[in-house]
C-alpha cells in the first residue's frame, strides 16, 4: 500500500516538473452565445491539446457579468484538469494582459434582414480599442482572432490600432466558411468531410465571398471532376455556403453559434499546433498578390507551420475569368467596407511586431 502511494506521488511530481506553461488566452463577448461554447472547448483542450494548460481571460461588458459569473461557476464544475485560472474583466488591458491567444468575439449579431456589413457602424469601433488595448497589454507576439463582424474589416481596425503589433498577427475567422463548404461538397459527393481538401474561401465572409473548388480534391481526385455538376456548383454550391449563415438565422432565431466556436477552436488549434500541409482559409492583410491592394483583409489560403506561424498558399495559376469576378466582387465590398471605417484608423497604420508571418 505504502508503496503504491509513493508511485502515485512520484508520477504526479514527474508529470508537475514535465508540465508545459499556461498559455494565456483571452476571450472577449465570453457570456455571449459563442463564448458559452468556445470556453468549455478551450477549457477541455480540444483547442491546444490535451497536455496544455490554460488560464481564461474573459473580457465582457458591464452589463454581461453577471452572466458571465454563471458561466465561470460552470467553467469551475466542470472540473477541468488542463484548466489553471479563469478571470473575469471589463477592463480591456487587464483582460489583454500577455494574453498569447486574443479571440475577439464580443460584438453585435445580426438579425433576420440584415447583412453582416450592417454591423459595421454597431461594432467597428468595438474594434479600434480592443486594437489599442491589445497593443498596450497583450504578449508581444500574441495571435488575434477576429469572429465578431463584420470580422475582415473589425480585424483591419483593430490592427490599424494596434501599430507596434504586425499585421499579421491579425486574422478574420472566415474557417466557418471553409468548413461549410467542405461539408456541401462531402454530401454532394458521398464523401466522408475528411476526405474534402483544399477548399478555398476567398475575400469577405459575408455573402460576396468565394468558396472556390478549383484546386479541391475528394479522395485525391479533382472535386470539379467528382462533382460533375458545374451547374449545381455555381447556381446551388456557392450561393448557399455565401447564405448559410442567414439560412440558420432564419431557422433558429439566432446567429451560429456551436458551428462558430468549433471553427474557432479548429482555427487556433492549427495555427498553434500545425496542420501540416492542409490548406486553410483564413482573412489575412493582403500583401498585392491575387490584384487585392494591401491593407484589406482578405480570405485566402494558407497553411499552419504551428506556433501562430502561417505562410500564404503561393504560386497558383491565373485564376480563370469565372473566378477572377467573383474574386474581384469581394475585393470590391471590403474595399466600400474600409470607407465606411475610415475614422477609426489612424494614418500610420501598420506596426512591426515581433512574431512576422508571411
Ligand atoms: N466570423 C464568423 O464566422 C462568425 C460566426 C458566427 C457569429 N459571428 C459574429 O460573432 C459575434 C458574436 O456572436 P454571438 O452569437 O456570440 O453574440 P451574442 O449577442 O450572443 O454575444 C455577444 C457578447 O458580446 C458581448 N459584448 C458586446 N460588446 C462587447 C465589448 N465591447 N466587449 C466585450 N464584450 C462585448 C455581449 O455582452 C455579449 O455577451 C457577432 O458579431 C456575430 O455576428 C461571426
Ligand atoms: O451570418 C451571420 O451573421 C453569423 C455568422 O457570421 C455566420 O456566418 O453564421
Amino acid at each position: 500500500m505504502a508503496s503504491r502511494l509513493l508511485a502515485r506521488r512520484f508520477a504526479s511530481s514527474a508529470a508537475a516538473a514535465t508540465e508545459k506553461k499556461p498559455i494565456n488566452v483571452a476571450v472577449t463577448g465570453a457570456a455571449g452565445a459563442i463564448g458559452y461554447a468556445l470556453l468549455m472547448r478551450i477549457a477541455s483542450g480540444d483547442m491546444l491539446g490535451p497536455n496544455q494548460p490554460v488560464n481564461l481571460q474573459l473580457i465582457e461588458t458591464e452589463p454581461g457579468m453577471k452572466p458571465l459569473s454563471g458561466v465561470t461557476m460552470e467553467l469551475a464544475d466542470c472540473a477541468f484538469p488542463l484548466l489553471r485560472s479563469v478571470q473575469s474583466t471589463t477592463d480591456l488591458e487587464a483582460g489583454f494582459g500577455d494574453a498569447g491567444l486574443a479571440i475577439l468575439v464580443g460584438a453585435r449579431p445580426r438579425s433576420k434582414g440584415m447583412e453582416r456589413g450592417d454591423l459595421l457602424t454597431a461594432n467597428a469601433s468595438i474594434f479600434a480599442a480592443q486594437g489599442a488595448a491589445l497593443n498596450a497589454a497583450a504578449a508581444r507576439d500574441v495571435s488575434v482572432l477576429v469572429v465578431g463582424n463584420p470580422a475582415n474589416t473589425n480585424a483591419l481596425v483593430a490592427s490599424a490600432n494596434a501599430p507596434d503589433l504586425s499585421p499579421a498577427q491579425f486574422m478574420a475567422m472566415t474557417r466557418l466558411d471553409q468548413s461549410r463548404a467542405a461539408a456541401a461538397v462531402a454530401a454532394k459527393t458521398g464523401a466522408h468531410v475528411r476526405d474534402v481538401e483544399r477548399v478555398v474561401i476567398w475575400g469577405n465572409h459575408s455573402a460576396t465571398q468565394y468558396p472556390d473548388l478549383t484546386h479541391a480534391t475528394v479522395r485525391g481526385q479533382p472535386a470539379l471532376k467528382a462533382i460533375g455538376d458545374d451547374a449545381w456548383v455555381k447556381k446551388t454550391f456557392i450561393p448557399d455556403v455565401q447564405k448559410r449563415g442567414a439560412a440558420i438565422i432564419d431557422a433558429r432565431g439566432a446567429s451560429s453559434a456551436a458551428s462558430a466556436a468549433s471553427a474557432a477552436v479548429d482555427h487556433m488549434r492549427d495555427l498553434v499546433v500545425g496542420a501540416g500541409d492542409a490548406w486553410l482559409s483564413m482573412g489575412i492583410p493582403s500583401d498585392g498578390s491575387y490584384g487585392v491592394e494591401e491593407g484589406l483583409w482578405y480570405s485566402v489560403p494558407v497553411t499552419c507551420a504551428g506556433k501562430g506561424v502561417y505562410q500564404r498558399v503561393g504560386g497558383l495559376p491565373k485564376p480563370d475569368d469565372f473566378s477572377a469576378s467573383m474574386m474581384d466582387a469581394t475585393r470590391k465590398e471590403l474595399l466600400s467596407e474600409r470607407d465606411g471605417v475610415r475614422h477609426l484608423l489612424p494614418k500610420a497604420a501598420g506596426g512591426k511586431g515581433k512574431k512576422g508571418r508571411k
